[in-house]
């Protein structure tokens, strides 16, 4: 019987369960290294019981950085740190996975706790952003980015497949590549940031085409039997959410066809004005419809809190892999509530044996 506490194999690679830790920012690191606070975080994680446990926006360059405190693997000195990440993730087993970023016009941002507004001009750690086109995120604004040219263009998909066979280096199994959320993939994608007259712009083809040609340099450099999976924003709550849905499925048909395994179903957030409307699990029936209408596996995210609903989300087919944010970072344990709540059998067994031992009797 599935559910959210069996197992899921694609490629060669099998989750222990469904749950995956979706990947959450930290914005701790120094020139893209990671230091204690990542080593900390992640084995905290994945000693919580995921199956799945994606490590946060890993930039693929240092411009493609939301903010100087990304994580970056845009360098062969930063493959050594990771590969201590990925193992303490497979030590406590979980699969290690990794999400390669380039935020584009997104870029040189405070963190948001600090407002996530562009770093100041003369800022020493502030550099220009880059996109498909000179148009600013915000409208209006003079934080404009640079136009890429074809070079830039092939220049940052080469970012991607070398950070991708770095990342099979560092021992990762699990690769999405961050197509997502208004960064510079799904900002070639949208019409809204992408006003390009060459093949890079226009038709949705044009459009497609940095996704579909990264991840054909990606697929030269991660191995066919791990998953190489997208993160991509498949819906954009304008006036017609319909459209861009449209344009999407037809996109993640092309990215099936170029070697993508599995699509986690997120959101577009192009534009900064997009009315989304937030509720809980209400990204589950557009992930569905991927997954119906595609057939291909998807994850998703976005407000799943509940271990009885992902259990069922499980279980009827709508998703395959659910990602926890916020749910696990309040809880990083909520796998073992979650066993519990689901009275799976062996509920401790999701934690490691010095946890385990101790909690295989015991009821609060
Ligand atoms: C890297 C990435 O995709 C992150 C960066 C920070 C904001 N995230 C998106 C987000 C928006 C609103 C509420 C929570 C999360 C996306």
């Amino acid at each position: 019987m599935t559910g959210l506490f069996s197992s899921f194999s694609l490629k060669d690679i099998t989750l222990r369960n469904r749950i995956a830790v979706s990947p959450m920012c930290q914005y701790q690191a120094v020139d893209g290294f990671i230091n204690d606070w990542h080593s900390a975080h992640y084995s905290m994680l994945a000693r919580g019981g995921a199956g799945l446990v994606v490590v946060e926006a890993t930039a693929v360059a240092p411009e493609g950085r939301i903010t100087p405190g990304d994580v970056g693997l845009w360098s062969d000195e930063h493959t050594a740190g990771l590969s201590s990440i990925a193992a303490a993730i497979k030590t406590a087993g979980a699969v290690a996975g990794i999400q390669l970023a380039h935020a584009g016009r997104k870029a040189g941002c405070t963190p948001p706790w600090q407002g996530g507004a562009p770093l100041d001009r003369d800022d020493a750690l502030a550099w220009e952003p880059v996109g498909p086109s000179a148009v600013p995120f915000v409208p209006g604004n003079d934080y404009i980015p640079r136009e890429m040219t074809k070079d830039n263009i092939r220049q940052t998909q080469q970012d991607f497949a070398r950070a991708a066979e770095r990342a099979c280096q560092a021992g990762f199994q699990w690769l999405e590549l961050h197509f997502a959320h208004g960064f510079l993939a799904q900002s070639f994608l949208s019409p809204q940031s992408n006003t390009r007259s060459d093949e890079y712009g226009g038709s949705l083809e044009g459009r497609a085409r940095f996704l579909l040609e990264t991840v054909a340099e990606v697929r030269k450099f991660w191995p066919d039997n791990f998953p190489l999976t997208v993160r991509l924003g498949v819906v954009e709550f304008d006036d017609c959410p319909e459209h861009s849905f449209s344009e999407s499925l037809k996109v993640i048909g092309w990215l099936k066809d170029a070697g993508v395994d599995f699509v986690d179903v997120g959101l577009s957030l192009a534009t900064p004005g997009e009315n989304i409307p937030w509720a809980a699990n209400f990204m589950v029936p557009w992930a569905a419809r991927v997954r119906r209408e595609k057939n291909i596996p998807v994850g998703t995210s976005w407000m799943i809190t509940q271990a009885k609903e992902a259990n069922e989300f499980i279980q009827d087919g709508k998703v395959d892999v659910i990602f926890f944010a916020r749910t696990l970072l309040a809880n990083p344990h909520w796998p073992y509530r979650a066993a519990r709540e689901l009275e799976i059998t062996d509920p401790h067994a999701v934690l490691p044996t010095p946890y385990a031992y101790w909690l295989q009797n015991w009821s609060e």
